[in-house]
């Protein structure tokens, strides 16, 4: 494995990854499969090692997003069932049969386009009908176009129908209203097919958490809380079972010095020291991902919390210092240091997002490392 010289990188708990999946596994109803969603590079923590630590704990399928993750997961794991939950180009339909990929199918032209391409595949095509039942992304949306695909998949050689699935836009809030209209739906469409296919899924993590188990159906997509995080704050205050955090992100100090009051620090000299006063300077920046929102947002260091100076540059970011610390003091940027910590959670209270962006957004220039 490459060797990486600069002290910053993302380490990944592997085993609270695998005590998520096993609570939730505990939690479900017998028999209801987990779907390991592991699309964009498993939410930023490592694809590869975040499904290997899935299906060690009980997840049966994984999900990606595109095609090209399928294959990267395909080229890693012979065995697992992969369900791409996005849209793939009809030319991808005879890749995905080769290598047992499940495509998600929701659109009659599209699939006559693919099935001209399959006639020469040994292995049929396993297609999971998608219903956009309340979300406006992809899916059909009546059960007479529902009628139509099922028939038309049913009459199609070299394809097979695995499963039918929707996605929830509410789960996650209070209210319920605009998420029973999605259950309703989906349930008349469950009703209108002549048989039922082997998966039938709905419950994104917020629905698996908190909603009617009936609604596991034959299995739950789970993404967010495999993480560690919790859908939203209305469900982080009734989860059914608590959330260990898999993702840090640390580095170490490069340089300590310092400077006088009135002395300037960063682009724009923004920031002017108020006093003489020690600044740390930790080798990361805006393209790792530490954006320059950040700015002000509070590291950890030596179990206290110091806040970052100056404009966040490309590479670099300055810290205020209360004393001289060494070169290669700990820095935590998320994470814990004894009894404190800067959470995922309050990265994305910050920068007016969720948390699920926080993770995605750490680029590939901070090497995932694992425990
Ligand atoms: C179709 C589908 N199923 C399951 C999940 C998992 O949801 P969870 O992480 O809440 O369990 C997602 C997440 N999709 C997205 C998460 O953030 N933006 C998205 O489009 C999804 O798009």
């Amino acid at each position: 494995t490459q060797q990486f010289f600069r002290p910053t990188k993302a380490i990944i708990d592997l085993q609270a990854i695998q005590q998520n999946v096993k609570n939730l596994k505990e939690f479900l109803r017998p028999n209801v499969q987990i779907i390991a969603v592991v699309k964009a590079n498993a939410y930023g923590h490592g694809d590869v090692a975040v499904a290997r630590a899935a299906l060690k704990a009980g997840a049966t399928v994984l999900a990606v997003a595109t095609p090209d993750e399928a294959l990267h997961i395909r080229a890693h794991f012979e065995e697992p069932d992969i369900l791409i939950l996005g849209a793939s180009p009809v030319s991808f339909a005879p890749y995905a049969a080769q290598q047992r990929i499940i495509l998600t199918a929701f659109a009659d032209d599209w699939i006559q386009q693919a099935a001209s391409l399959l006639v020469d595949e040994a292995l049929p095509l396993r297609l999971h009908i998608k219903i956009d039942s309340g979300m406006g992304r992809i899916g059909i949306r009546s059960e007479q176009e529902l009628l139509e695909l099922y028939q038309t998949i049913q009459s199609t050689d070299h394809m097979e129908l695995d499963g039918i699935f929707t996605h929830f836009a509410t789960a996650d809030e209070e209210d319920t209203l605009h998420f029973d209209q999605q259950v309703q739906f989906f349930e008349k469409c469950l009703a209108v097919i002549p048989n039922k296919p082997r998966l039938v899924h709905a419950s994104n993590t917020a629905a698996s958490l908190v909603k009617d188990p009936h609604l596991q159906y034959d299995a739950v997509r789970f993404g967010i809380s495999m993480y560690g995080l919790s859908p939203s704050s209305y469900v982080k205050s009734i989860l059914p079972f608590p959330l260990l955090p898999a993702f840090s992100l640390e580095s170490e100090l490069v340089h300590v010095k310092q400077i006088k009051s009135g002395d300037p620090v960063g682009y724009g000299a923004t920031y002017v020291a108020p006093t003489d006063m020690w600044i740390g300077t930790i080798p990361i920046g805006y393209a790792d991902g530490v954006i320059r929102k950040l700015g002000g947002q509070e590291v950890l260091i030596d179990g206290q919390r110091m806040p970052i100076v100056g404009r966040i540059c490309m590479d670099q970011c300055m810290v205020a210092l209360p004393k001289a610390y060494d070169i290669g003091e700990k820095v935590t940027l998320i994470g814990r240091q004894g009894n404190t910590g800067v959470s995922i959670d309050e990265w994305a209270t910050k920068l007016e997002t969720i948390n699920y962006e926080i993770p995605c957004i750490i680029t590939t220039r901070v090497p995932r490392t694992y425990l």
